[in-house]
């Protein structure tokens, strides 16, 4: 019998959110990846409705990243600056296509004297969010060096990057598409995926979590599909061990069904 509550009604998802512009997304697709909505539909998702995805959210100083999960996670925005110490950490319980999924979102502190103590925690995130202020093209700058240092603790493969503009309250839409220009060709250089929030009025914030836990569901999906796809192939090893079977002895890895 399951312990925990069930899972909210404003954090079901049914169908693939969109991307934010197609300019910068990770993909196109106006659907799951039909893989995986098969495994889903038949259970056979694995371990991945058991399993707690780790995000990491980083970023300069004062950009907005706990405002932005708190956003998020408790509807709620303070507009007096408060800095993060070291870490702090959320949990969002999603069901995507039916399958329990559940995020740890990491708030890292952005400030210098934190940024050792927060570092300690970067490793293991299957999502990197790198948060910069839609008013400060300081911080769009500084977003290489924070995935630089995201990236030293992490397997780059199979990693999801974002990049997230906040504070669009504050700009003009005219300073906005000037500094868009800028963010679009940053997450090209970064792979990373784009989207501009606001955590004082709330656009953008849940349609960009959504995202992100779509997008990581549907990675470890695939990635849990790769694996019990190469347990069988080791069967037929088992099996045929006095054949010669280059195939089935091969342990090359699957190409990525979600690029
Ligand atoms: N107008 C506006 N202000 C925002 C928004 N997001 C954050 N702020 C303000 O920006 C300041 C910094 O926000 P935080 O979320 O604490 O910044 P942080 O990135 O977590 O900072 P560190 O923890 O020091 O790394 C606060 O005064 C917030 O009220 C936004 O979307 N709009
Ligand atoms: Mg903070």
């Amino acid at each position: 019998m399951s312990v925990l509550p069930p899972v909210r009604k404003d954090r079901i998802i049914a169908q693939l959110p969109m991307f934010f512009t197609k300019e910068a997304a990770l993909h196109t697709k106006d659907e799951f990846n039909p893989k995986v909505k098969t495994a889903c539909q038949q259970q056979k998702t694995g371990t991945v409705g058991f399993k707690i995805s780790k995000v990491i959210v980083v970023g300069d100083l004062a950009v907005g990243k706990t405002c932005l999960i708190n956003r998020f996670c408790k509807d709620a925005f303070d507009k007096n600056y408060k800095a993060t110490i070291g870490v702090d950490f959320e949990m969002e319980r999603f069901e995507v296509l039916g399958v329990p999924f559940s995020l740890q979102l990491w708030d890292t502190a952005g400030q210098e004297r934190f940024k050792c103590i927060a570092s300690t925690y970067y490793r293991g995130a299957q999502a990197v969010i790198i948060v910069f202020d839609l008013t400060d093209i300081a911080s769009l700058e500084h977003t290489r060096q924070w995935l630089e240092d995201a990236l030293k603790e992490n397997d780059p493969t199979g990693i999801l990057l974002f990049l997230v503009g906040t504070k669009k309250d504050l700009i003009s839409p005219a300073q906005y598409s000037l500094m868009e220009k800028d963010a679009i060709k940053m997450s090209e250089e970064l792979k990373a995926e784009y989207w501009a929030v606001s955590a004082l009025s709330g656009e953008g914030v849940r349609d960009f979590f959504f995202r992100v836990a779509s997008l990581t569901f549907e990675t470890n999906v695939l990635a849990e599909l790769e694996k019990s796809g190469s347990k069988r192939i080791g069967e037929v090893v088992r099996i045929n061990s006095n054949t010669n079977n280059l195939y089935a002895s091969s342990k090359k890895k699957q190409p990525n069904c979600c690029q």
